[in-house]
């Protein structure tokens, strides 16, 4: 399935724009989980089970299974999401960005190895190192514009010209140039809410992933302001940390689920 409709149909089935963020990093995890080989898939099996109803999306981040050299429980985990949570998109973040024959290479690990139904893509290297992303016309190709983190200012702040920004200027090409699939999506940090407003103005209904809420203080109802679309959605509001560590011990997910709950609760009172 098209991974517009896909989310579409997440946003109404879960009545949710909530995503998880899947980072499992073993230094956190619970003592009865710690030395296990599969350590990784089982810690992120025991989130993405106790909280699927209430997610529109999960969105593991490649960085934490390869720098344990554990991509193939990255595999088994998008597996298991796509066998027993179906029609829950799940974005691997890797953003990606370099010359179009090697985008190529990073296409295929995303969308065929791994299975993912969408992916984070840096567009810093233009359009012929986007292309191999979107010529997966079912695929999400969802590219950063505004990043939450501080320094995403030092360039994304600069004027490029004819008054406008560069992240204006990516959400301008994106919508205008690049979307001709209807698959591109945009990054923009809950942590600079007048900039996702921005965004929204240039792009109109575009789905936008919005990290930055939870472990980065980004305010919850200033980014519903700015971001909702005109159907109420249109948003992918991730939270990583802040639900993965919720608890510690034996009953993480549980705790995990709570905080999912709570956080898909105060997005929903904003819609
Ligand atoms: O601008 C960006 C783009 C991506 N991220 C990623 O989102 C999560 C945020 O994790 P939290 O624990 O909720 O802070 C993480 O995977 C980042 O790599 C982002 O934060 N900002």
């Amino acid at each position: 399935m098209h991974f517009m409709y896909a989310l579409q149909a997440a946003w109404q089935s879960r009545n949710s724009l909530l995503c998880v963020g899947l980072d499992p990093d073993p230094a956190r995890f619970p003592a009865h989980l710690q030395g296990r080989p599969d350590a990784i898939f089982e810690f992120c099996k025991g989130i993405v089970d106790a909280t699927a109803d209430l997610v529109c999306c999960f969105k593991p981040q490649i960085a934490y299974f390869a720098a344990q050299r554990a991509e193939d429980q990255l595999e088994a985990l998008i597996d298991h999401i796509h066998d027993r949570h179906p029609h829950t998109p799940v974005i691997l973040d890797a953003k990606r960005g370099d010359i179009g024959s090697t985008a190529t290479q990073y296409a295929v690990e995303a969308f065929e190895r791994f299975r993912a139904d969408a992916i984070t893509v840096n567009p810093y290297m233009g359009r012929d190192s986007v292309e191999p992303y979107l010529e997966y016309a079912d695929k999400g190709v969802i590219l950063l514009c505004r990043t939450s983190n501080p320094g995403g200012s030092d360039l994304q702040f600069l004027e490029v010209g004819g008054g406008e920004r560069l992240f204006e200027r990516v959400a301008r090409l994106v919508a205008n140039d690049w979307n001709a699939s209807g698959n591109c999506g945009l990054v923009v940090g809950a942590t600079f809410p007048a900039e996702i407003a921005r965004v929204r103005q240039i792009v109109g209904d575009m789905p936008l992933l919005v990290p930055g809420i939870g472990a980065q203080g980004g305010d919850i109802a200033e980014t519903m302001q700015a971001g909702g679309n005109s159907a109420g959605t249109g948003l992918m509001i991730n939270s990583s940390r802040a639900i993965l560590y919720a608890g510690s011990g034996e009953d993480y997910a549980a705790a995990a689920r709570r905080v999912a709950l709570e956080t898909r609760d105060a997005i929903n009172a904003h819609r």
